[in-house]
C-alpha cells in the first residue's frame, strides 16, 4: 500500500523494473513497455517535471513517443518538479493519460523480490475493492497492435530511403535515420513483404517494441524474405530478436531483463566496451545464436548476446538501444555504420 497519484483506475501488467537515474519522460513514453507496471529504483522521480513535447518533421525530440506506454508507475517519492522547461508534473501527465502510478513504496525491497523471484504480473489500482483477476500472461500478448502504427508514416525528404518495420518505434531511433539524410518510411508491423518491397526501400530497420518475440513468426518470416533480397537490415531490440528466430535462433525469457541507460556491452572481435541503454525482458546466450550469424557484442555482467552480424549478408543487429534515449551516446556510431552500408550498396 503506497499513495496513489497519477490517473484513478486499476491496471494489470507485468512488473520489471529500471535502474535508470534519469530519463523517467523518455522511458515512460518507449512502447516497448506496453503492457508492464514499471518500479523505479531511482528514489525521486519527477524532479524536473514533464517537458511540452516538441517536434521536428513529425519526429518527436525529447519523447519516444505520443503518449506513456506503461501500464502502471511505481515510485518511492514522487517529486515537486523544478526546471525551467517544466509543462507539468508527472502526476499532472500521468492523469491525463489515464495511467495510475503509486509512491511511498519500498522500492527497493520490491526490485530485490523481483531480482529473486523474476518479473511477475501484477495489478495497480486506486481503489482497494477492485481486485481483478490476473487471467492474462504477459508472455502470451502480442503488444505489438497496440503500438504499431496503422498505415505508412514518412519523415524526412533525403535521397535514400529506409523502411522502418515500426513495431513501436522509439523517435530517437528516427531522428537517427532522419538526420543522417534519409527518408524514413514507418510501415505497419504487420504489412505483408511485398509492400514493403514496394516502396524500394535502400535499407530495412526491424525495430524495437512491446513483448514476446516467439509470438511473431510473421515477422520472422518477413525479416527473412527481406534478407533474402540482400538488403541492408538493422535490427534493433525486438528487431533483433526477430533477426535471431529468422535465421534459426532461439530466444528466451529472461529472469528479470535489463533495463537500464548504464549497461556494458563488449564488442567481441575489438574487445571495446560501450555503455548503453537496455530495455529488455527477453534474450539470447552463445548457443542460441542462429548459425551464419556471429556474436557482435555480449553483456560481461552476465554474457547475454547484445548484437549479431551475419557472416555473409549485411544484416547486423543489437539487443541494446543505439539511439540512447535515454542514456549515453555511445553506441551511435552503429547509425553510421549502417548508413555507409546503405550508401554503398
Ligand atoms: N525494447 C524492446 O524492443 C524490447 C524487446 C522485447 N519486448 C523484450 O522485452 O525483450
Amino acid at each position: 500500500m503506497g499513495c496513489g497519484f497519477g490517473a484513478e483506475g486499476t491496471r494489470i501488467g507485468e512488473v520489471v523494473f529500471t535502474t535508470a537515474m534519469s530519463g523517467y519522460v523518455e522511458t515512460l513514453t518507449d512502447p516497448s513497455y506496453k503492457g508492464q507496471i514499471l518500479v523505479f529504483s531511482h528514489p525521486l522521480i519527477g524532479n524536473y517535471g514533464v517537458p511540452e513535447p516538441l517536434r521536428e518533421d513529425g519526429v518527436l525530440l525529447n519523447m519516444e513517443s505520443d503518449h506513456v506506454q506503461v501500464e502502471g508507475v511505481v515510485v518511492a517519492e514522487e517529486t515537486i518538479p523544478s526546471k525551467w522547461n517544466s509543462k507539468e508534473s508527472l502526476h499532472e501527465w500521468l492523469s491525463d493519460e489515464g495511467v495510475p502510478a503509486i509512491s511511498g513504496i519500498d522500492t527497493r525491497m520490491l526490485i530485490k523480490k523481483l531480482r529473486e523471484n523474476g518479473s511477475m504480473m501484477g495489478i495497480i489500482s486506486s481503489n482497494g475493492d477492485d481486485k481483478p483477476s490476473l487471467d492474462w500472461r504477459y508472455d502470451e500478448v502480442d503488444f505489438t497492435d497496440a503500438v504499431s502504427p496503422h498505415s505508412i508514416i514518412v519523415h524526412g525528404r533525403g535521397e535514400n530511403r529506409l523502411a522502418v518495420v515500426d513495431c513501436g518505434v522509439k523517435h530517437g531511433i528516427l531522428r537517427e535515420l532522419v538526420g543522417r539524410g534519409f527518408t524514413v518510411v514507418r510501415v505497419p508491423c504487420k504489412s505483408p513483404v511485398d509492400e514493403i518491397l514496394a516502396l524500394e526501400p535502400q535499407g530495412v530497420i526491424f525495430s524495437n517494441g512491446p513483448g514476446n518475440p516467439n509470438l511473431l513468426p510473421g515477422l520472422a518470416k518477413t525479416f527473412r524474405y527481406i534478407a533474402e533480397e540482400k538488403l541492408p537490415i538493422l535490427g534493433i531490440c525486438l528487431g533483433h530478436q526477430v533477426a535471431a528466430l529468422a535465421m534459426g535462433g532461439r530466444v528466451r525469457k529472461m529472469k528479470f531483463g535489463h533495463r537500464a541507460v548504464n549497461k556494458p556491452v563488449v564488442e567481441a572481435r575489438t574487445g571495446s566496451c560501450f555503455v548503453t541503454t537496455h530495455n529488455h525482458g527477453y534474450g539470447m546466450y552463445d548457443d542460441d545464436v542462429p548459425p551464419n550469424m556471429k556474436v557482435w557484442f555480449r553483456n560481461p555482467d552476465d554474457g547475454v548476446v547484445e548484437g549479431l552480424i551475419h557472416e555473409e549478408l549485411p544484416i547486423f543487429t543489437t539487443q541494446f538501444h543505439p539511439e540512447a534515449r535515454a542514456g549515453p551516446r555511445d553506441a551511435s556510431w552503429i547509425f553510421d555504420k549502417f548508413a555507409k552500408v546503405v550508401r554503398s550498396g
